[in-house]
């Protein structure tokens, strides 16, 4: 397991966090850590994601560095707090013009073809579609990453290229919460774990 850094009130803190379907859930991470979210489908961890960037309504509180998410307008928070989702969004014609900033640095860290960026979104697979999702969240130079199992549509390789990627994201101080079903990552990956329990009807 990767070391932790100490929280001392700075990072991402949420108490008494829920909704119909999940909490309370209390958690605190701090930067260059990584919490990874476990337990079975249906339990919550999607749901506890878009809790934390504010992307649906409940109860409790969330902080990052001291600052609370409601005080905060929320497009501006999720440029701090960002989720990505495992069936992203694309709107415009081509990948590239949905990122902030030059992606070939790290689409060539992917080992991605750089014909991709001028490809329609349509025409990505699924693997490509989770790596250029993850790239758009990282041009937003967030400071917590909330990323909802961003690697299983890949091959192994592509695995632990993208595990690099967060990997250095972790030792610039970024904070992330990751979603993942696969045992090996969470070992190779966590500070911190989570195992979510499905609340009884
Ligand atoms: N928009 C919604 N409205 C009502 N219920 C929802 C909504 N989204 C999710 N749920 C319910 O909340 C529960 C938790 O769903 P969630 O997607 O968070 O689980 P998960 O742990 O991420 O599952 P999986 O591993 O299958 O992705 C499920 O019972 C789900 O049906």
């Amino acid at each position: 397991m990767r070391q932790a850094l100490p929280t001392d009130g700075q990072g991402l803190i949420a108490r008494k966090v829920g909704s119909g379907s999940i909490g309370p859930v209390d958690l605190s991470i701090g930067h260059g850590a990584c919490l990874c979210v476990a337990g079975r489908s249906g339990a919550g961890k999607s749901t506890l994601l878009r809790i934390l960037a504010d992307l649906v309504p409940h109860t409790g509180e969330v902080w990052l560095d001291g600052q609370a998410q409601s005080d905060m307008a929320a497009p501006l928070w999720r440029r701090s707090v960002t989720y990505v989702a495992p069936d992203s969004a694309w709107w415009a014609p081509r990948v590239r013009d949905h990122f902030q900033g030059d992606a070939t640095h790290f689409s060539d860290r992917m080992r991605l073809p750089r014909d991709l960026l001028d490809a329609a979104p349509d025409r990505l697979s699924t693997g490509e579609r989770q790596r250029l999702a993850l790239i758009r969240a990282l041009l937003g130079k967030p400071a917590v990453l909330l990323l909802d199992e961003p690697s299983a549509a890949l091959d192994s390789d592509a695995v632990l290229r993208v595990e690099n990627l967060l990997g250095e994201f972790l030792s610039e101080g970024g904070i992330l919460v990751l979603v993942s079903h696969d045992d090996a990552q969470i070992q190779r990956m966590a500070t911190d774990t989570l195992v979510l329990e499905r609340v009884p009807a």
